[in-house]
């Protein structure tokens, strides 16, 4: 059981991290395109070209369900983001600006959270 115990403290420790990221991503201006679900009545041909749709919201509820096991795969969620927006949306576009910003931001913070500095 010690070995258990010390599994669930690293995790708690590890979804504080998730808990704070996310919401210094909800804050950033560029956030805006992904804090909920692409509407796929606005963009009808969204989901035949991204297979894993993802968003901050549904995110955020995954934090919280105590889904993600380990930060790894948080960051993987994250990353499917960005590569979705890349997908749909051209590089010079306000959303595709707006998905290299986010990705930007979210690196930085992601390696500085992370032991090394
Ligand atoms: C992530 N993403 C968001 C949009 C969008 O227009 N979001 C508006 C939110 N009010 C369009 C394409 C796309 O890939």
């Amino acid at each position: 059981e010690k070995k258990e115990k010390h599994a669930t403290k690293k995790l708690m420790k590890e979804l504080a991290i998730c808990k704070t990221l996310l919401g210094e991503m909800e804050l950033h201006e560029d956030s805006w395109p992904f804090l909920l679900p692409v509407n796929t009545k606005q963009f009808p041909t969204y989901r035949k070209i991204i297979k894993n749709p993802m968003d901050l919201s549904t995110i955020k509820k995954r934090v919280h369900d105590l889904t993600y096991k380990s930060r790894e795969d948080f960051c993987v969620d994250v990353r499917q983001i960005f590569d979705n927006c890349e997908m749909f949306n051209e590089d010079d576009s306000p959303v595709g600006k707006a998905g290299h910003g986010m990705r930007k931001f979210f690196e930085l913070r992601w390696a500085e959270l992370t032991d090394k500095h």
